[in-house]
C-alpha cells in the first residue's frame, strides 16, 4: 500500500537528491534477481536515511538487516571518514553480491557485515552505537529494542522500518491481528511508552520510528 498518490510520490522524487549510479544498479539488480525486492529501502528512504547519519554525526551504527546493502550504503555515505556501520544480516545467498556492491561504494573500510542471526550475535558486539537502524524480522522488533538500548549512547538514534506496516496498525483486527501486525503494534505502543527515549513516527514510505535515548 502506498500512503500519498504515485504522482506526489514522483513529485517528492524529483525534488530529492538524485539516486548515484551505483544505487540505481542496485535498486535494478534486487528488482530483477532478488525475492521481495520491496524491502530495499530505495530512493527517498535512503536519502532520508544519509541526512540523518549526516546530522546524527554517528561513530558507530549498527543495522539489523542487511538485505542487499542499499541503506548500509547510504548509512555509511553519512558517516564521517572515523565512523562506521555494522551491519548484519542472515542470509548468506545474497553475500557475493552485497560485497561487490559495498566494494563498488568505495567505503567497504567503513562497513562491517556480519553473516548470522541477528538474535544471536548482538548480545556479543561489545561496542556502543550512536545510531541502530532494526530492519530485520518484524516479530522480533521489541526483542531487538530491548537488547540495544543499553548499548546506545545519550543522544544515539533508533530509527525502526516499517512501523506502519501497509497500513495494517489501523486496521480493525477484533484483537486478532496476524504475528508480525501484532508485533509491530507492541513495538510502537512500547517505544511510546519508554520514558528512556523521545519519539517521533514519520510516515515516511511504510513508517519510520525514529526514538532518541535522552
Ligand atoms: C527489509 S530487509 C532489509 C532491507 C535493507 N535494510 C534495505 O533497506 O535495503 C530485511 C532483512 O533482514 C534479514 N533478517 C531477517 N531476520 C533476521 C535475523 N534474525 N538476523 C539477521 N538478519 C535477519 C533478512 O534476511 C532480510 O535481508
Amino acid at each position: 500500500m502506498e500512503f500519498i498518490s504515485e504522482d506526489l510520490l514522483q513529485y517528492c522524487q524529483d525534488h530529492t537528491t538524485e539516486e548515484d549510479d551505483l544505487l540505481q544498479r542496485i535498486s535494478r539488480d534486487t528488482h530483477a534477481k532478488v525475492l521481495m525486492p520491496r524491502m530495499l529501502s530505495g530512493h527517498l528512504q535512503g536519502k532520508t536515511l544519509e541526512l540523518f547519519t549526516k546530522m546524527q554525526r554517528p561513530k558507530t551504527i549498527l543495522e539489523i538487516g542487511t538485505y542487499t546493502g542499499y541503506s548500509a550504503i547510504c548509512m555509511a555515505r553519512g558517516l564521517d571518514k572515523d565512523g562506521k556501520i555494522i551491519t548484519i544480516d542472515k542470509n548468506d545467498e545474497l553475500e557475493e553480491m552485497v560485497r561487490e556492491y559495498f566494494a563498488a561504494s568505495g567505503l567497504d573500510d567503513q562497513i562491517q557485515y556480519i553473516l548470522g542471526n541477528a538474535m544471536e550475535l548482538i548480545p556479543g558486539l561489545n561496542e556502543t552505537f550512536d545510531m541502530v537502524f532494526i530492519d530485520a524480522d518484524k516479530r522480533n522488533y521489541s526483542n531487538y529494542y530491548h537488547m540495544i538500548i543499553d548499548k546506545v549512547n545519550p543522544g544515539g538514534l533508533i530509527l525502526a522500518d516499517n512501523v506502519l506496516w501497509s497500513g495494517k496498525v489501523v486496521d480493525d483486527h477484533q484483537g486478532k491481528a496476524d504475528k508480525s501486525t501484532q508485533a509491530i503494534l507492541d513495538f510502537n505502543k512500547m517505544v511510546q511508552e519508554d520514558d528512556r527515549v523521545e519519539n517521533v513516527l514519520f510516515p515516511i514510505r511504510d513508517g519510520i520510528m525514529m526514538a532518541r535515548k535522552r
